[in-house]
């Protein structure tokens, strides 16, 4: 939880917003990926990991060819860890990684939880794990000091936002529609923010906000209520086009926007 916190504290001192980069690991291999995110490693303020999975059901086309590609490659959860480790070993900023329920499950959870604490994970975002059954996950995640981080939607209701608040970590992730992830042209700014601004007065927490972010006007037509912007299918399409320069071209664009 601490180095989520301390990137949050400094953000803020510097009148900036974590800028969070989401890729799948593994894709299109393990090598090729490390070299991608020690790309993002260099613009990210927090870089969320997504574990492949054979059935990404809150993902749009782009990411799930993702999955695909990292699948066929041999990506697996002890190779993921095996990426976070390596990845750690030259960076400090927050790893949050992103998987379904099924694979943590196959792992096992305690397992789980515990061999991504010694590869250097800070946070997991478990999409599948309603706050509901995920009461146990959130408790023992939070007794090794790390975060767990649970979704609110617009159609959460106050008294869903007030479990969600209690058994998520450092922070919250709202989704931004109901759907699934993918580049948006527009976004309902002004609901997204009136959302956000309930979800912190409900639970007190900070609040990013993810999904069809994928320009900088996106991030700066919203700049004052989230916390934090998340952005994962542009870039995950450059890494599908295995295109490094626009991948470094698109993320130095966004850091730039969560400059105040
Ligand atoms: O791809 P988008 O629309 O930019 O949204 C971020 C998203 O990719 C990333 O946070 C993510 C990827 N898979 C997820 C599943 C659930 C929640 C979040 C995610």
């Amino acid at each position: 939880m601490e180095r989520i916190k301390k990137t949050f504290e400094e953000a803020e001192k510097r009148g900036e917003k974590p800028l969070i980069v989401y890729a799948t690991a593994c894709d299109p291999d393990c090598k090729r990926s490390l070299d991608v995110f020690k790309v993002i490693l260099e613009y990210a303020d927090i870089v969320e990991v997504g574990m492949p999975f054979s059935d990404p059901l809150a993902d749009g086309p782009t990411i799930q060819k993702a999955h695909e590609r990292a699948l066929s490659s041999g990506a697996n959860t002890c190779r993921v860890l095996e990426l976070v480790s390596k990845l750690r070993d030259f960076s400090e900023k927050p790893i949050v990684l992103m998987g379904y329920y099924n694979p943590i499950f196959v792992y096992g959870e305690d397992r789980f939880i515990r061999d991504s604490k010694s590869a250097g994970v800070d946070g997991f975002i478990v999409p599948d794990l309603p706050p509901e059954e995920g009461l146990d996950f959130s408790r023992k995640v939070k007794s090794i000091k790390l975060s767990p981080v649970f979704l609110a939607a617009p159609t959460s209701t106050d008294d869903r936002l007030k479990l969600i608040g209690e058994v998520t970590g450092e922070f919250i992730y709202f989704v931004s529609v109901t759907g699934i992830t993918g580049e948006r042209d527009e976004l309902a700014y002004r609901e997204i923010e009136e959302n956000i601004k309930r979800i912190k007065e409900i639970t007190g927490k900070r609040t990013v906000v993810g999904f069809g972010i994928s320009k900088p006007q996106h991030i700066k037509q919203m700049y004052n209520t989230p916390d934090g912007f998340v952005v994962g299918s542009a870039v995950v399409k450059r890494i599908e086009n295995w295109d490094i320069e626009g991948l470094k071209e698109l993320l130095s664009s966004l850091k730039a926007a969560t400059k105040n």
